[in-house]
């Protein structure tokens, strides 16, 4: 198992160009099985989670290179609707391909996904949804079976603004027949970044980041190569940056950044106390006085604030004076991390979705284990803000979404080194 070894005190400053978003790349890495044809996208991450990706479409019979950040995909072979279940269970992610095989296929076979342990994770809104657009679902042993004669343009309600079931929903009734409608539809901007893949392709989608999206299917004849699309940036890598930042007291320029993407992190960084200057794509953050504590941080759908960015904001409000409240609502069980930040001196009570958190004069340098991907960043922030070395193991699950994250913090003044 790796591990990063840090030695906290320095603190980052330096300017880093951000990473391309891991949560839009995957489902329109899921897309490009649609149009039977070549796509080429750029400002795709070098992430473990995109090579799983590329992995599967292989499998399926695609040709795909990938080099520089830059994907293409022929899709003009698949010939296979059924992910093997090793692979299914490498990422969460993988439930993605479900909606796109059931679209160009009208018959698809997945196991139960894998992915971080964050909570429960059920994927019943996607079924349901499916079952709307006129598929037959069975399972059994942990296999999923869907099929359907044809898939028919349908109004679906999802009971929660889920952003996996929103895009299969969007994936599948891109080539169904007729009118979709999904309402309650989650809003996060790489909803919208799939529907623009999605038109551009020929598809017509409009309404993401509202909730309410509506779908006139075509015909897979309708659809066309799509030989030029770059990738939104990674907001939460952004947040990352910016929040070990604030945790080192340093002064950073994020370039290649949405700041209307990165506002509800921005907004509780500013209530901290960190100064923050944005202009187009760029943001500065650097602290001159105090950071305050936070009396209500709370996990919401887009645009709250990201639970993806709940344990990199624990870790940096772990070092801030006064205590503060986070609440989780959108996971059930996303506070391994805070198990691991009490080792490093952290002061963090737990009650259900809610942590406590008093801010500590100085954490310290421990072996901690980074138990999910956020969890992982949060650590490592943690261990940068620390007095001593710290060494967070699970390095695994960090690169499922972090591109050159030691050599980037390195760049930034960070003493991490990877052990292998
Ligand atoms: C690859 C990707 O984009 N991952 C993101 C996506 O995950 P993902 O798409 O899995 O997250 P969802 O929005 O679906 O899940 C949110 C909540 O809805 C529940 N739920 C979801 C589906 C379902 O059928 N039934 C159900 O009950 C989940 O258990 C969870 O409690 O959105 C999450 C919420 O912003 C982010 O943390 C993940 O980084
Ligand atoms: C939970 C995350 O991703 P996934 O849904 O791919 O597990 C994440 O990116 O923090």
């Amino acid at each position: 198992m790796g591990a990063y070894v840090i030695v906290g005190g320095s603190k980052l400053s330096g300017r880093l160009k951000v990473q391309g978003s891991k949560n839009a790349s995957l489902p329109i890495m899921a897309a490009t099985i649609l149009n039977r044809s070549k796509n080429r996208i750029r400002n795709v991450p070098d992430i473990k989670d995109v090579h799983v990706m590329i992995d599967i479409l292989k499998v399926l019979g695609a040709e795909v290179s990938f080099s520089g950040n830059e994907l293409a995909v022929d899709s003009s072979k698949v010939s296979i609707w059924e992910v093997p279940e090793n692979l299914m269970r490498k990422m969460r992610s993988s439930i993605i391909l479900m909606g796109p095989l059931l679209g160009r296929y009208k018959k698809v076979k997945v196991s139960y996904p894998g992915g971080c342990e964050i909570g429960p994770r059920p994927i019943d809104l996607h079924l349901k949804g499916f079952v709307a657009l006129g598929a037959n679902i069975s399972e059994s042993h942990g296999f999923i079976y869907a099929e359907a004669d044809k898939l028919k343009g349908a109004n679906i309600h999802l009971d929660f603004p889920s952003v996996g079931a929103t895009e299969n929903l969007m994936l599948a009734a891109v080539l169904a027949e007729g009118r979709t409608t999904i309402r309650n539809a989650a809003k996060e901007p790489e909803i919208v970044d799939l529907q623009n893949y999605l038109n551009k392709m020929g598809c017509h989608v409009k309404g993401a980041g509202t909730d309410t999206i509506k779908i006139e299917g075509c015909s897979i004849e309708d659809l066309k190569e799509v030989d030029d699309y770059s990738v939104i940036p990674d907001r939460i890598a952004a947040g990352t940056y910016l929040a070990a930042t604030a945790a080192t007291r340093g002064n950073i320029v994020l370039e290649n950044v949405i700041i209307e993407h990165i506002e509800p992190v921005l907004a509780k960084l500013r209530e901290m106390g960190c100064d923050i200057k944005t202009l187009e794509d760029k943001v500065q953050l650097w602290v001159e006085k105090p950071l305050r504590a936070l009396d209500s941080l709370r996990t919401l759908p887009y645009p709250g604030f990201p639970t993806d960015m709940q344990a990199p904001m624990m870790a940096l409000l772990s070092t801030v004076e006064g205590t503060s409240i986070i609440t989780e609502t959108v996971f059930e069980n996303r506070f391994k991390h805070a198990e691991e930040l009490r080792r490093m001196g952290a002061d963090i009570k737990l009650n259900g979705n809610t942590a406590i958190i008093k801010g500590v004069k100085k954490l310290t340098g421990a072996v901690v284990e980074a138990k999910d991907l956020r969890a992982g960043a949060a650590l490592v922030i943690a261990g940068l803000a620390a007095v001593g070395k710290t060494v967070v193991e699970g390095t695994s699950f960090i690169d499922r979404g972090y591109e050159k994250f030691s050599e980037n913090l390195r760049t930034l003044g960070a003493n991490i080194e990877r052990l292998n």
